[in-house]
């Protein structure tokens, strides 16, 4: 473990830099990067996940997805596997929006379990950043209708990490969305 923290800390630095000009949509406009340090954290303090590969990719995850970076890049700064894991849940951003969503559902299932991990903290996070306040521009209905979106790409995700799983199953509980 002692080695693997500078490699985390290493990893946290990358990450905030490239994300370093980057808000969050929320009134406050919070720092980007509380987003991929709180799903890191969400592994590593509720899921139980001890895995460093999988905690990296939790911080660098969105970081080919909505900065400059490559996936070149973070395979020479964090290895073949760490990379591979953020290209397992980087979006396709020059798809329109409805089939890039489409395409999460679908390729849920088909993810490797380092994946699966990281999309289940990243679905949480964002779910309980929706309860605490509703992004700029957001109606009401657009918050609802990512919770029944999200629903469906987690139901791919089960049978990965209980933990997560019951918490994300409690929140679209109590938004009335099955799963
Ligand atoms: N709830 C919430 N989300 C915010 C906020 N600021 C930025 N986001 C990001 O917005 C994305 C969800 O918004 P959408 O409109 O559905 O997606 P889009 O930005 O990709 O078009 C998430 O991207 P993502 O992490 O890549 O995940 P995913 O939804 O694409 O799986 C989330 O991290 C905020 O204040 N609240
Ligand atoms: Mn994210």
């Amino acid at each position: 473990m002692s080695s693997e923290l500078p490699l985390l800390l290493e990893t946290i630095n990358f990450a905030a830099e490239k994300h370093r000009n980057q808000r969050r949509k929320d009134p406050d406009a919070t720092p980007y990067i509380n987003h991929p340090i709180g799903v890191a954290r969400i592994l590593s303090h509720e899921g139980g996940v001890t895995d460093i590969e999988v905690l990296q990719a939790a911080v660098l995850h969105d970081t080919v997805e909505d900065t400059d970076t490559t996936f070149e890049e973070l395979e020479a700064m964090f290895g073949n596997k760490v990379a591979k894991i953020v290209q397992e849940v980087t979006d396709d951003k020059t798809l329109p929006k409805q089939e890039r969503k489409l395409q999460q559902v679908e390729h849920a299932l088909h993810c490797s379990h380092q994946a699966k991990l990281v999309k289940l903290a990243d679905k949480l996070y964002n779910l309980r950043d929706l309860n605490r306040c509703t992004p700029e521009g957001w109606t009401a209905v657009r918050a609802q209708e990512y919770f029944v979106w999200a629903a469906q790409v987690v139901k791919r995700l089960r049978g990965t990490n209980t933990a997560l799983e019951e918490k994300l199953l409690q929140l679209f509980k109590e938004r009335d969305v099955d799963m």
